[in-house]
Protein backbone atom coordinates (compact mmCIF):
# COMPACT_ATOMS: atom_id res chain seq x y z
CA UNK A 1 0.00 0.00 0.00
CA UNK A 2 1.18 3.60 -0.88
CA UNK A 3 2.17 5.84 2.06
CA UNK A 4 1.41 9.48 1.99
CA UNK A 5 2.39 10.47 5.16
CA UNK A 6 4.39 14.18 4.17
CA UNK A 7 3.55 15.19 0.87
CA UNK A 8 6.10 18.29 0.53
CA UNK A 9 5.28 21.36 -1.93
CA UNK A 10 8.37 22.75 -3.36
CA UNK A 11 8.10 26.20 -5.30
CA UNK A 12 9.06 24.57 -9.34
CA UNK A 13 10.71 28.24 -9.00
CA UNK A 14 13.42 26.92 -6.74
CA UNK A 15 15.82 24.88 -9.12
CA UNK A 16 17.50 24.42 -5.43
CA UNK A 17 14.22 23.03 -3.85
CA UNK A 18 13.87 20.40 -6.68
CA UNK A 19 17.58 18.98 -7.07
CA UNK A 20 16.85 18.61 -3.00
CA UNK A 21 13.78 16.77 -3.28
CA UNK A 22 15.41 13.70 -4.85
CA UNK A 23 17.34 13.33 -1.60
CA UNK A 24 14.47 13.89 0.99
CA UNK A 25 12.86 11.22 3.08
CA UNK A 26 8.65 12.75 1.89
CA UNK A 27 6.71 10.32 0.67
CA UNK A 28 5.12 12.88 -2.05
CA UNK A 29 6.99 15.77 -3.62
CA UNK A 30 4.53 18.35 -5.49
CA UNK A 31 5.82 20.25 -7.24
CA UNK A 32 4.13 23.91 -7.17
CA UNK A 33 3.65 26.35 -10.17
CA UNK A 34 0.28 28.05 -7.89
CA UNK A 35 1.30 29.87 -4.95
CA UNK A 36 4.43 29.57 -4.64
CA UNK A 37 5.43 31.09 -8.04
CA UNK A 38 4.97 34.52 -8.91
CA UNK A 39 3.21 35.11 -12.26
CA UNK A 40 5.61 36.41 -13.78
CA UNK A 41 8.11 33.57 -13.13
CA UNK A 42 5.25 30.92 -14.27
CA UNK A 43 6.39 30.25 -17.81
CA UNK A 44 9.89 29.34 -16.31
CA UNK A 45 9.10 27.51 -13.64
CA UNK A 46 6.82 25.50 -15.93
CA UNK A 47 9.30 24.47 -18.08
CA UNK A 48 11.49 24.15 -15.17
CA UNK A 49 9.03 21.39 -13.96
CA UNK A 50 9.08 19.61 -17.57
CA UNK A 51 12.96 19.33 -17.08
CA UNK A 52 12.73 18.03 -13.94
CA UNK A 53 10.35 15.46 -14.79
CA UNK A 54 12.32 14.38 -17.59
CA UNK A 55 15.11 14.36 -15.69
CA UNK A 56 13.67 12.09 -13.27
CA UNK A 57 15.09 10.53 -10.02
CA UNK A 58 12.30 10.75 -7.46
CA UNK A 59 13.05 7.30 -6.46
CA UNK A 60 10.19 5.75 -4.45
CA UNK A 61 8.61 9.09 -3.72
CA UNK A 62 5.53 9.61 -5.49
CA UNK A 63 5.72 12.92 -8.36
CA UNK A 64 2.63 15.38 -8.19
CA UNK A 65 2.73 18.68 -10.04
CA UNK A 66 0.46 21.21 -8.42
CA UNK A 67 -1.00 23.36 -11.48
CA UNK A 68 -2.54 27.29 -11.88
CA UNK A 69 -6.75 26.68 -11.27
CA UNK A 70 -9.47 26.69 -14.06
CA UNK A 71 -10.50 30.47 -15.14
CA UNK A 72 -6.26 31.23 -14.48
CA UNK A 73 -4.03 32.74 -17.37
CA UNK A 74 -1.98 29.75 -17.09
CA UNK A 75 -4.30 26.49 -16.76
CA UNK A 76 -4.38 25.32 -20.01
CA UNK A 77 -0.64 26.11 -20.90
CA UNK A 78 -0.16 23.89 -17.43
CA UNK A 79 -2.32 21.54 -18.63
CA UNK A 80 -0.54 21.07 -21.98
CA UNK A 81 2.47 20.59 -20.40
CA UNK A 82 1.14 17.85 -17.53
CA UNK A 83 -0.83 15.65 -19.57
CA UNK A 84 1.60 13.83 -21.31
CA UNK A 85 4.41 14.41 -18.61
CA UNK A 86 4.19 10.64 -16.73
CA UNK A 87 3.48 12.51 -12.89
CA UNK A 88 1.89 10.49 -10.75
CA UNK A 89 -1.02 13.22 -10.28
CA UNK A 90 -1.89 16.48 -11.29
CA UNK A 91 -2.91 18.69 -8.09
CA UNK A 92 -5.61 21.43 -8.96
CA UNK A 93 -6.54 23.83 -6.54
CA UNK A 94 -9.40 25.59 -5.80
CA UNK A 95 -11.78 22.80 -7.28
CA UNK A 96 -15.61 23.90 -6.06
CA UNK A 97 -18.08 21.92 -7.56
CA UNK A 98 -18.48 18.75 -9.50
CA UNK A 99 -18.38 20.42 -12.91
CA UNK A 100 -14.87 21.49 -11.99
CA UNK A 101 -13.63 17.66 -11.89
CA UNK A 102 -15.31 17.52 -15.17
CA UNK A 103 -13.81 19.90 -17.09
CA UNK A 104 -10.66 19.47 -15.35
CA UNK A 105 -10.77 15.40 -16.50
CA UNK A 106 -11.58 16.41 -20.18
CA UNK A 107 -8.52 18.95 -20.39
CA UNK A 108 -6.13 16.39 -19.49
CA UNK A 109 -7.70 13.72 -22.25
CA UNK A 110 -8.74 10.29 -21.64
CA UNK A 111 -5.01 8.85 -20.81
CA UNK A 112 -4.43 11.65 -18.52
CA UNK A 113 -2.95 11.27 -14.72
CA UNK A 114 -5.03 10.91 -12.18
CA UNK A 115 -6.28 13.93 -10.18
CA UNK A 116 -5.85 15.38 -6.79
CA UNK A 117 -8.19 18.13 -5.99
CA UNK A 118 -7.50 21.26 -3.09
CA UNK A 119 -10.29 21.49 -1.18
CA UNK A 120 -10.07 24.95 -0.06
CA UNK A 121 -13.25 27.13 -0.63
CA UNK A 122 -16.55 26.95 1.26
CA UNK A 123 -18.27 26.04 -1.85
CA UNK A 124 -15.98 23.17 -2.03
CA UNK A 125 -16.92 22.23 1.61
CA UNK A 126 -20.42 22.42 0.90
CA UNK A 127 -20.22 20.19 -2.32
CA UNK A 128 -18.44 17.51 -0.62
CA UNK A 129 -20.91 15.25 -0.98
CA UNK A 130 -21.06 15.74 -4.37
CA UNK A 131 -17.18 15.77 -5.24
CA UNK A 132 -16.78 12.65 -3.60
CA UNK A 133 -20.15 11.24 -5.30
CA UNK A 134 -18.14 12.12 -8.61
CA UNK A 135 -14.92 10.81 -7.90
CA UNK A 136 -15.71 7.07 -8.77
CA UNK A 137 -16.15 8.68 -12.40
CA UNK A 138 -13.33 11.22 -13.08
CA UNK A 139 -10.49 9.93 -12.23
CA UNK A 140 -9.95 11.70 -8.83
CA UNK A 141 -7.59 9.60 -6.34
CA UNK A 142 -7.05 12.40 -3.53
CA UNK A 143 -8.63 15.45 -1.77
CA UNK A 144 -5.64 17.79 -0.15
CA UNK A 145 -7.30 20.78 2.77
CA UNK A 146 -6.24 23.78 1.62
CA UNK A 147 -6.34 25.39 5.14
CA UNK A 148 -4.83 29.17 3.87
CA UNK A 149 -7.14 29.53 1.69
CA UNK A 150 -10.06 27.92 3.52
CA UNK A 151 -9.61 30.31 6.12
CA UNK A 152 -8.86 33.22 3.98
CA UNK A 153 -12.31 31.97 2.08
CA UNK A 154 -13.92 31.38 5.75
CA UNK A 155 -12.87 34.65 7.53
CA UNK A 156 -11.72 32.72 9.80
CA UNK A 157 -8.94 32.96 12.69
CA UNK A 158 -7.40 29.26 13.12
CA UNK A 159 -4.93 29.66 16.21
CA UNK A 160 -2.83 27.09 17.12
CA UNK A 161 -5.76 24.55 17.27
CA UNK A 162 -7.46 24.81 14.42
CA UNK A 163 -10.87 24.90 15.96
CA UNK A 164 -13.03 26.84 13.32
CA UNK A 165 -11.55 24.70 10.72
CA UNK A 166 -11.99 21.60 12.11
CA UNK A 167 -16.24 20.75 10.34
CA UNK A 168 -14.26 21.73 7.32
CA UNK A 169 -11.42 19.20 8.03
CA UNK A 170 -13.71 16.34 9.52
CA UNK A 171 -15.82 16.62 5.71
CA UNK A 172 -12.96 16.55 3.96
CA UNK A 173 -11.69 13.18 4.99
CA UNK A 174 -15.34 11.61 4.89
CA UNK A 175 -16.02 12.65 1.81
CA UNK A 176 -12.81 10.94 0.67
CA UNK A 177 -13.28 7.85 2.82
CA UNK A 178 -16.62 7.48 1.11
CA UNK A 179 -14.79 7.77 -2.68
CA UNK A 180 -12.24 5.30 -1.06
CA UNK A 181 -9.53 7.82 -2.07
CA UNK A 182 -6.71 9.35 0.06
CA UNK A 183 -7.01 12.75 2.26
CA UNK A 184 -4.11 14.88 3.15
CA UNK A 185 -4.28 17.28 5.58
CA UNK A 186 -3.15 21.17 5.10
CA UNK A 187 0.06 23.00 5.62
CA UNK A 188 1.62 24.56 8.92
CA UNK A 189 2.50 27.65 8.56
CA UNK A 190 4.50 27.91 11.86
CA UNK A 191 8.26 26.77 10.30
CA UNK A 192 10.01 27.44 13.52
CA UNK A 193 7.60 25.87 16.07
CA UNK A 194 7.94 21.99 16.13
CA UNK A 195 5.64 21.77 19.30
CA UNK A 196 2.87 23.53 17.39
CA UNK A 197 3.78 21.28 14.14
CA UNK A 198 3.63 17.68 16.18
CA UNK A 199 0.54 18.99 18.12
CA UNK A 200 -0.70 19.53 14.39
CA UNK A 201 0.21 15.70 13.34
CA UNK A 202 -1.65 14.56 15.75
CA UNK A 203 -4.47 16.22 15.06
CA UNK A 204 -4.73 15.26 11.30
CA UNK A 205 -4.05 11.71 12.46
CA UNK A 206 -7.12 11.64 14.93
CA UNK A 207 -8.74 12.99 12.55
CA UNK A 208 -8.40 10.35 9.98
CA UNK A 209 -5.72 12.21 7.77
CA UNK A 210 -3.39 9.53 5.47
CA UNK A 211 -0.79 12.22 5.73
CA UNK A 212 -0.09 15.57 5.74
CA UNK A 213 0.98 18.53 3.02
CA UNK A 214 3.88 20.00 4.20
CA UNK A 215 6.37 23.74 3.33
CA UNK A 216 9.87 22.81 4.67
CA UNK A 217 12.06 19.78 4.75
CA UNK A 218 12.13 20.26 8.26
CA UNK A 219 8.75 18.63 8.72
CA UNK A 220 9.23 15.62 6.96
CA UNK A 221 10.75 13.96 10.12
CA UNK A 222 7.59 14.35 12.29
CA UNK A 223 5.08 13.88 9.48
CA UNK A 224 5.96 10.74 8.88
CA UNK A 225 6.42 9.92 12.43
CA UNK A 226 3.20 11.16 13.61
CA UNK A 227 0.95 9.43 10.17
CA UNK A 228 2.78 6.31 10.43
CA UNK A 229 1.36 4.07 12.83
CA UNK A 230 3.26 4.51 16.58
CA UNK A 231 4.82 1.43 18.52
CA UNK A 232 2.23 1.70 20.96
CA UNK A 233 -0.59 1.30 17.88
CA UNK A 234 1.10 -1.69 16.54
CA UNK A 235 1.43 -3.29 19.91
CA UNK A 236 -2.38 -2.81 20.39
CA UNK A 237 -2.73 -4.07 16.72
CA UNK A 238 -0.90 -7.54 17.31
CA UNK A 239 -2.43 -7.84 20.59
CA UNK A 240 -5.67 -7.88 19.02
CA UNK A 241 -4.51 -9.94 16.11
CA UNK A 242 -3.44 -12.72 18.92
CA UNK A 243 -6.35 -12.44 21.29
CA UNK A 244 -8.79 -13.42 18.13
CA UNK A 245 -6.35 -16.29 16.76
CA UNK A 246 -6.76 -18.08 20.22
CA UNK A 247 -9.41 -21.35 19.84
CA UNK A 248 -11.64 -19.65 22.72
CA UNK A 249 -12.22 -16.64 20.57
CA UNK A 250 -13.17 -18.47 17.69
CA UNK A 251 -16.31 -18.39 17.49
CA UNK A 252 -16.67 -14.90 19.19
CA UNK A 253 -17.57 -11.41 18.37
CA UNK A 254 -16.81 -9.62 21.02
CA UNK A 255 -13.98 -10.17 23.25
CA UNK A 256 -12.59 -8.29 26.84
CA UNK A 257 -9.10 -7.44 26.06
CA UNK A 258 -6.62 -5.25 28.68
CA UNK A 259 -10.04 -3.87 29.68
CA UNK A 260 -11.99 -2.93 26.63
CA UNK A 261 -14.01 -4.53 24.43
CA UNK A 262 -13.19 -5.22 20.88
CA UNK A 263 -14.98 -6.71 17.93
CA UNK A 264 -14.25 -8.03 14.43
CA UNK A 265 -14.12 -4.59 13.20
CA UNK A 266 -11.15 -3.72 15.43
CA UNK A 267 -9.76 -7.04 14.03
CA UNK A 268 -10.00 -5.93 10.50
CA UNK A 269 -8.77 -2.57 11.63
CA UNK A 270 -5.52 -4.19 12.95
CA UNK A 271 -5.09 -6.62 9.90
CA UNK A 272 -5.17 -3.63 7.51
CA UNK A 273 -2.67 -1.67 9.89
CA UNK A 274 -0.10 -4.40 10.03
CA UNK A 275 -0.62 -5.08 6.29
CA UNK A 276 0.79 -1.13 5.97
C1 LIG B 1 8.90 28.84 3.57
C2 LIG B 1 10.16 29.07 2.77
C3 LIG B 1 10.01 30.32 1.91
C4 LIG B 1 11.32 29.25 3.73
O1 LIG B 1 12.46 29.53 2.94
P1 LIG B 1 13.91 29.68 3.60
O2 LIG B 1 13.84 30.42 4.89
O3 LIG B 1 14.79 30.24 2.53
O4 LIG B 1 14.30 28.17 3.87
P2 LIG B 1 15.63 27.64 4.54
O5 LIG B 1 16.72 28.61 4.45
O6 LIG B 1 15.26 27.14 5.90
O7 LIG B 1 15.97 26.39 3.62
C5 LIG B 1 16.93 25.44 4.02
C6 LIG B 1 17.21 24.51 2.89
O8 LIG B 1 16.04 23.78 2.59
C7 LIG B 1 15.64 24.00 1.23
N1 LIG B 1 14.19 24.12 1.19
C8 LIG B 1 13.43 25.02 1.84
N2 LIG B 1 12.14 24.78 1.59
C9 LIG B 1 12.10 23.72 0.78
C10 LIG B 1 11.05 23.00 0.16
N3 LIG B 1 9.76 23.36 0.34
N4 LIG B 1 11.36 21.93 -0.58
C11 LIG B 1 12.64 21.58 -0.77
N5 LIG B 1 13.70 22.22 -0.24
C12 LIG B 1 13.41 23.27 0.52
C13 LIG B 1 16.31 25.30 0.83
O9 LIG B 1 16.48 25.31 -0.57
C14 LIG B 1 17.59 25.18 1.59
O10 LIG B 1 18.44 24.28 0.90
P3 LIG B 1 20.01 24.52 0.86
O11 LIG B 1 20.18 25.82 0.20
O12 LIG B 1 20.52 23.36 0.08
O13 LIG B 1 20.47 24.52 2.28
C15 LIG B 1 10.47 27.82 1.87
O14 LIG B 1 10.67 26.73 2.72
C16 LIG B 1 9.42 27.53 0.83
O15 LIG B 1 9.40 28.17 -0.20
N6 LIG B 1 8.55 26.56 1.11
C17 LIG B 1 7.53 26.11 0.17
C18 LIG B 1 6.47 27.17 0.00
C19 LIG B 1 5.38 26.66 -0.89
O16 LIG B 1 5.57 25.77 -1.70
N7 LIG B 1 4.18 27.23 -0.75
C20 LIG B 1 3.03 26.83 -1.52
C21 LIG B 1 2.40 25.59 -0.98
S1 LIG B 1 1.53 25.81 0.51
C22 LIG B 1 -0.06 26.19 0.00
O17 LIG B 1 -0.22 26.78 -1.02
C23 LIG B 1 -1.16 25.71 0.86
C24 LIG B 1 -2.57 25.65 0.31
O18 LIG B 1 -2.78 25.98 -1.00
C25 LIG B 1 -3.48 26.42 1.22
O19 LIG B 1 -4.28 27.22 0.75
O20 LIG B 1 -3.42 26.16 2.43
MG1 LIG C 1 -4.32 27.28 -1.42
Amino acid sequence: MTRRRSALYMPASNARAIAKARTLDCDVVILDLEDAVAPEEKPAARDRVVEAVREGGSGARELVVRINGLGTPWYADDIAAVRGMGVDAVLVPKVSYPSDLEAIRVSLGEAGPPIWAMIETCAAILSLPALSQAAWGSRLTALIAGTNDLAKDMRCRPGADRTPLIPALAATVMAARAAGIVALDGVCNALDDPARFAAECAQGAMLGFDGKTLIHPSQIDAANAGFGPSEDELAWARAIVAAFAKPENADKGAIRLDGQMVERLHLAEAEAMLAR
